[in-house]
């Protein structure tokens, strides 16, 4: 049985995504170098599938009767058996140096077959009920490709309820005090000295480490900014224009009197940064009124940022609720900043997306 502090959950969480994300590093070395030539598959469809097939078998093996809601089925690769070797020759050599990880993640996964099938564990229905791990193995894929932001997803939920949430960050700066720089995501930052796990288990505050591939270190506190003006905020928001309204966050930042530049960068990056105080407010605000939010893009970033003090909602201020399956079917857009100015900000967000809805 689970112990109540989820110190477990938590071990073999950091463990997996530690060893997920030096598959999707190796992938995007491998492409960057030409030497990914076996198929036509895009890096991120390699990354995807592995990322994923680490994440399931640890989770597997801990905890088999837990549920998993992942983003990626493994359809593709029954029906590809090129594409199903490229992603196994990597799944099979992506190992963490030290020894106690093997032990601790179930060592290697026996064959290419039983890889498809544990791929696709990952299709559970979500829900209010039961312990359901939510994972998106490259969120920001557009990241991924540039070299820029992207990020190694894993949550655990109990009865809805985010308890354990775990982002591998490779590509952001180690140091928690480097202040966010303009381009961040814009430019290919891939960077060997980079890479920063962030972690947080419910009541147990929030915590950062630098990514290695060796044992890792203990996890240092991590807290939002403890911004009393708004208007001195720095505020992030999605690089693709798509996922998130440029123009409304535009309007919103200036009725709150932000003068700084917006931080664009791909994927949870976003939640992992602010919760480290580099930047402070997390804006997502809806482009298409028929979009749902997936669970695997927010369940852990919302509980670090909530951990490191801040609140996350949606645009009307309600909590994300992760009780619905595996989209956040409640919530529209996503409102993340420290709890000082988190009504402030909401205000003037419901005045602009309220007086686009009487145009
Ligand atoms: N229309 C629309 N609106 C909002 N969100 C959408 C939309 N379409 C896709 N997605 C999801 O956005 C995830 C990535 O979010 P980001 O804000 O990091 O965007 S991006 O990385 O800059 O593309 C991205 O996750 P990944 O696919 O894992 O990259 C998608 O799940
Ligand atoms: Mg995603």
């Amino acid at each position: 049985m689970a112990t109540s502090n989820y110190s477990r959950e938590l071990d073999i969480a950091l463990l997996a995504v530690q060893r997920a994300t030096l598959l999707t590093k190796s992938v995007f070395h491998s492409h960057a170098k030409g030497t990914l030539n076996k198929s036509d598959a895009s890096p991120v469809t390699i990354g995807d599938f592995g990322a994923q097939a680490l994440i399931i078998s640890a989770l597997q093996h801990n905890f088999p009767e837990d549920e998993i809601v992942a983003e990626e089925e493994a359809k593709d690769l029954r029906e590809n058996t090129q594409l199903r070797d490229t992603v196994w020759n990597l799944v099979k050599d992506t190992i963490l140096p030290h020894e106690q990880s093997q032990s601790a993640l179930g060592g290697s996964l026996p064959s290419a077959e039983r890889m498809l099938d544990i791929i696709d564990k990952g299709d559970s229905k979500g829900g209010a009920k039961g312990r359901i791990w939510a994972i998106d193995p490259i969120d920001g894929t557009k990241g991924f490709l540039r070299g820029g932001q992207y990020a190694v997803c894993l949550a655990l939920m109990v009865d809805g309820d985010v308890k354990v949430g775990v982002l591998g960050c490779p590509n952001l700066p180690v140091s928690d005090s480097e202040p966010l720089s303009e381009n961040i995501g814009a430019d290919a930052t891939d960077d060997e000295r980079k890479g920063v796990l962030f972690s947080a288990v419910q009541g147990q505050g929030a915590h950062s480490r630098p990514m290695s591939t060796g044992k890792l270190a203990e996890g240092q506190s991590i807290h939002m900014s403890p911004l009393s003006n708004v208007s001195d905020a720095t505020f992030c928001e999605s690089v693709e224009a798509a996922h998130s309204s440029q123009g409304d966050a535009a309007n919103i930042a200036k009725k709150l009197g932000i003068t700084k530049p917006s931080v664009r960068m791909d994927s949870q990056a976003k939640y992992g940064s602010i919760a480290r105080g580099a930047g402070d407010l997390y804006l997502r605000l809806p482009v298409r009124a028929d979009y749902v939010e997936k669970i695997w893009d927010h369940a852990a970033g919302d509980l670090i940022v909530r951990e490191a003090g801040g609140e996350v909602t949606d645009a009307e201020s309600n909590r994300l609720d992760f009780s619905h399956g595996r989209t956040l079917l409640r919530n529209k857009g996503v409102i993340a900043a420290p709890k000082s100015v988190h009504g402030k900000v909401i205000e003037v967000v419901k005045e602009v997306l309220g007086s686009k809805s009487k145009v």
